[in-house]
């Protein structure tokens, strides 16, 4: 795929989220491979209103996430754990929001969120009737340290990492198949919260 072709992508999926409310304030970045040999990534650039991304509001990166050129945006801080989720799991495209609903789920299971006997799984990859665990890993400022913390509970079944009072990272063969398991654990973790008690 073509930069110019995932930037058009990548501002209408963040358009889309940010009106669903999960890109509040400059919160969240979304990517999508654009080769794999060797690896690149179209990424949004940092700091800006996802829901308000113009087609060329993004950054071409290499596997840690630094731009590969001279580029007039800076990409996402977070573009270095986008390409360590690409490279280890082989996804397409990879998302990162704040909703609520992951993160008060974190908060009330440090140790992984577990989800059981739900239809909606299905929506997620995964049979109706299984048990999933979706890992949780403490936040940093560091992606490498993210990173790290992602690889270590990686299961190649469970597309999604929640990091700890921050948000959820979704991802997929592309855009539409990772928003569409994004959306069903969205759905997933606001039922786990309220049978728990709550939000
Ligand atoms: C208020 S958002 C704080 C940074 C963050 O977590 C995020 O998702 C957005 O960072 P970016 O560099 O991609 O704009
Ligand atoms: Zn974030």
């Amino acid at each position: 795929m073509r930069l110019d072709e995932a930037g058009g992508l990548l501002a209408a999926e963040s358009a889309r989220y940010a009106a669903m409310g999960w890109m509040r304030g400059t919160s969240g970045n979304l990517s999508v491979v654009l080769g794999r040999d060797p690896l690149r990534l179209a990424v949004t650039a940092s700091g800006l209103d996802k829901g308000m991304l113009e087609p060329s509001d993004v950054v071409e990166v290499d596997f840690h996430g630094a731009p590969v050129r001279g580029q007039p945006l800076a990409p996402s801080a977070e573009a270095g754990l986008h390409a360590r989720v690409a490279r280890v799991s082989g996804a397409g495209a990879v998302v990162h929001v704040h909703a609520l609903a992951p993160v008060i789920a974190a908060e009330r299971n440090p140790g992984g969120i577990v989800l059981q006997d739900l239809e909606m799984l299905k929506g997620f990859g995964r049979p109706a009737d299984s048990r999933v665990v979706v890992p949780v890993v403490p936040n940093s400022q560091d992606m490498r340290v993210l990173g790290d913390a992602f690889e270590a509970g990686y299961d190649p079944a469970t597309p999604a990492l929640v990091v700890a009072r921050h948000g959820v990272y979704v991802w997929g063969d592309d855009l539409v198949h990772a928003r569409h398991r994004l959306e069903c654990l969205e759905w997933l973790l606001r039922f786990t919260n309220a049978v728990e008690g709550g939000a």
